[in-house]
């Protein structure tokens, strides 16, 4: 299936504008994401990161633009077409976001309760899979409050992979983790990119993340309201034409303090 795929970017994103009325968040947003990729989108507090995540998963729709799976129009499509193209999705959000009423496997099994017509025995077993490929396997029964935040993490990673998703978006997955939880969750995206043959797109500002596990970025300017550079995030913080993207992706220890 893959074949016939490649002469297409996975995703490709052409000519976006985004805005709040006439607010606009960032205008003519281009690039394009190779299927196996982990792409992250960076820039400063309040750019539009999410905004930009939201709009890729058919949350908010563009001011202008369009939005291509495949080479095929997202943001074009008809809502019937729409809904089976964001069956390929998984998304995770910061807070993880799990029901705490629920124990962990009744949160893994919601999504396929609602979305395929498999027997209970079935959906157990496999809850029991994608919880053992988080590594939270014989954590069923627990409830969310009974683990750590890393853990909560790892259990919406489960979740957000219960359909067998081919791209997966995160929204700052490893905030408010520890480093050491946080090196683990990248550790496991990349584990899930290899296992899954999923393109992953990560909205993140932690740079041991972003350079442990990025093959590709873009880099969303607050001032300018554009995307001003892209690429391999090693690359633009080492040549990036723009001091601010140098200084962003060094911690502003590349800069010349000057006299
Ligand atoms: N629903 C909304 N209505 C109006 N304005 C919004 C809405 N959501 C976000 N914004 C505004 O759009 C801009 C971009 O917000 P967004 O949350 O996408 O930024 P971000 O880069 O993800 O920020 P952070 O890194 O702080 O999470 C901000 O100015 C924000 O206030």
């Amino acid at each position: 299936m893959a074949s016939s795929e490649t002469a297409e970017p996975r995703i490709a994103v052409d000519g976006l504008t985004m805005a709040f009325g006439g607010f606009v968040v960032q205008r003519d947003i281009g690039f394009k994401v190779p299927a196996g990729d982990i792409f992250v989108i960076m820039g400063a507090s309040g750019c539009g990161k999410s905004t930009l995540l939201k709009h890729m998963i058919g949350l908010i729709e563009p001011a202008a633009g369009d939005i291509l799976y495949d080479g095929k129009s997202f943001t074009g499509a008809p809502p019937g077409e729409r809904a089976v193209m964001s069956r390929r999705f998984g998304v995770l959000f910061q807070s993880g976001a799990l029901w705490s009423s629920m124990t962990l496997a009744e949160n893994v099994s919601v999504p396929l309760s609602q979305y395929t017509d498999l027997k209970p025995a079935e959906i157990a077993e496999l809850v029991s899979l994608k919880l053992a490929l988080v590594g939270l396997g014989g954590f069923e029964d627990f409830y969310p409050s009974e683990i750590s935040g890393g853990m909560r993490k790892r259990a919406g990673l489960a979740r957000a992979i219960a359909l067998d998703p081919d791209i997966l978006f995160f929204d700052e997955p490893s905030a408010g983790l520890d480093p050491l939880s946080s090196r683990r969750l990248d550790d496991l995206i990349l584990e899930l990119r290899d296992s899954l043959g999923a393109t992953v797109v990560i909205v993140s500002h932690e740079l041991a993340s972003i350079f442990a596990i990025a093959d590709n970025s873009v880099f969303l300017d607050a001032e300018s309201r554009t995307a001003i550079d892209g690429g391999d995030p090693k690359e633009l913080r080492d040549h990036s034409p723009h001091a601010g993207v140098r200084d962003f992706l060094s911690r502003g220890e590349g800069r010349n303090p000057g006299p």
